[in-house]
């Protein structure tokens, strides 16, 4: 048995914990609110987060940091990713020994186009840990909470910090693969939630399967695009954590990506929708980053691009929709095809 801290009580840090509880571990779970803490004790429940499950007394939940870190063996992050950087900074006030670091958020900062590792990596002190480790996959809170089978993948530069996580949380319900390639797996992670957005917008007109089917195809090759112009490996987003994800996002109704996606189409304000879902959509900053980014780059992501205009320009979603279904005819496979060819030959030399 180990000690694991869990940092941000939401519903996938909530979720977590609760795998991990199962495993046997000591889990503290940590929120920066005393009176959410409070709340959780008293109740067993996340009232606000994931209120299907009880929470088991076995596991702590605090908003003493310190108490929290002390002697723990792992620290999970999980936080909407404009978080990431001011817990990091409390945390290296108070982390005095080596632990396995370990995230399950899903967003690029855009400001920097940051990944979320590589922010974890400039905040925290690099002599108490080896290298981070993102657990990313199809996985949505609610069915995880009640123990539904779900897979995903711990993905590290090291491959004891890899292995680490992967002996924490793996379980008969849930099933964790190591992985080398960290920029693949956080790059469709987070990519994936811009499509999702545009899921739940397609779903929202009354456009059917044919047009999700469609927005998930083009999406990644989209996200694949970006992301081996990042370093990925292309052959990442064919697996878990590229159209594993982005299946399970842009098809469930558990998505808060697509549902805000939903309610915008119906004709909501962005701000209303955000307020009133009091969750994180973690597409919606990551639209402003892949837009910056695809534009610097000189890359093509015309639903990447439509997104962000219904978003933050105020186009119209069924103008979009006309906009993307006219452009210039081109052929299908082109430049996916050059991207796995080039990866081929590359392993072959
Ligand atoms: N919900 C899921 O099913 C799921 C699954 C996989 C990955 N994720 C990813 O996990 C991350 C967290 O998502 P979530 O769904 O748990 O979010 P959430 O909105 O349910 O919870 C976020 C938590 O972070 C806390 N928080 C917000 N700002 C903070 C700050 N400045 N300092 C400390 N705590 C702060 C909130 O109080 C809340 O407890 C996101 O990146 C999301 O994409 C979510
Ligand atoms: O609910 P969403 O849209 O934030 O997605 C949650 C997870 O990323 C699904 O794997």
């Amino acid at each position: 048995m180990e000690k694991v801290t869990v940092l941000g009580a939401g519903s996938w840090g909530t979720a977590l914990a609760l795998v991990l509880n199962d495993n046997g571990h000591d889990v503290w779970l940590w929120t920066h609110l005393e009176e959410h803490a409070k709340e959780i004790n008293e109740t067993h429940h996340n009232k606000a987060y994931l209120n299907n499950v009880e929470i088991p007394e076995t596991i702590t939940v605090t908003s003493h940091l310190t108490e929290a870190v002390k002697d723990t063996t792992a620290l999970v992050f999980v936080l909407p990713t404009k978080a990431i950087r001011p817990v990091c900074q409390q945390v290296k006030q108070v982390l005095d020994h080596h632990v396995t670091i370990i995230h399950g958020t899903k967003g690029i900062e855009p400001e920097t186009f940051k990944r979320v590792s590589e922010m974890m990596e400039e905040e925290l002190t690099k002599a108490y840990f080896d290298e981070v480790v993102v657990l990313s996959g199809p996985s949505h809170a609610e069915e995880v909470s009640i123990k539904q089978p779900t897979t995903v993948s711990a993905s590290s530069l090291s491959e004891k910090s890899a292995t680490h996580a992967q002996h924490l949380f793996m379980n008969d319900r849930f099933r964790v693969y190591t992985n080398k390639d960290v920029v693949g797996v956080e790059l469709g992670g987070s990519l994936k939630n811009i499509i999702a957005l545009g899921a739940g917008i397609s779903d929202g007109l009354g456009y059917g399967d044919n047009a999700k089917a469609a927005l998930v195809t083009r999406g990644l090759a989209e996200i694949a695009r970006l992301g081996t112009a990042m370093g990925a490996d292309p052959l990442t987003f064919i697996g878990l954590t590229g159209i594993g994800d982005l299946i399970v996002t842009s098809t469930s109704q558990h998505s808060r990506n697509w549902r805000a996606g939903n309610l915008l189409a119906k004709g909501g304000s962005l701000d209303d929708i955000l307020q009133e879902m009091g969750m994180v959509v973690e597409g919606v900053r990551t639209a402003k980053a892949a837009y910056q980014l695809a534009k610097e780059k000189g890359i093509d992501m015309p639903i990447t691009s439509g997104i962000y205009q219904i978003l933050f320009e105020n186009v119209d979603p069924q103008a979009m929709v006309d906009q993307l279904m006219t452009r210039q005819r081109r052929p299908e496979t082109d430049e996916i095809h050059e991207m796995l060819k080039a990866h081929y030959l590359k392993q072959e030399q």
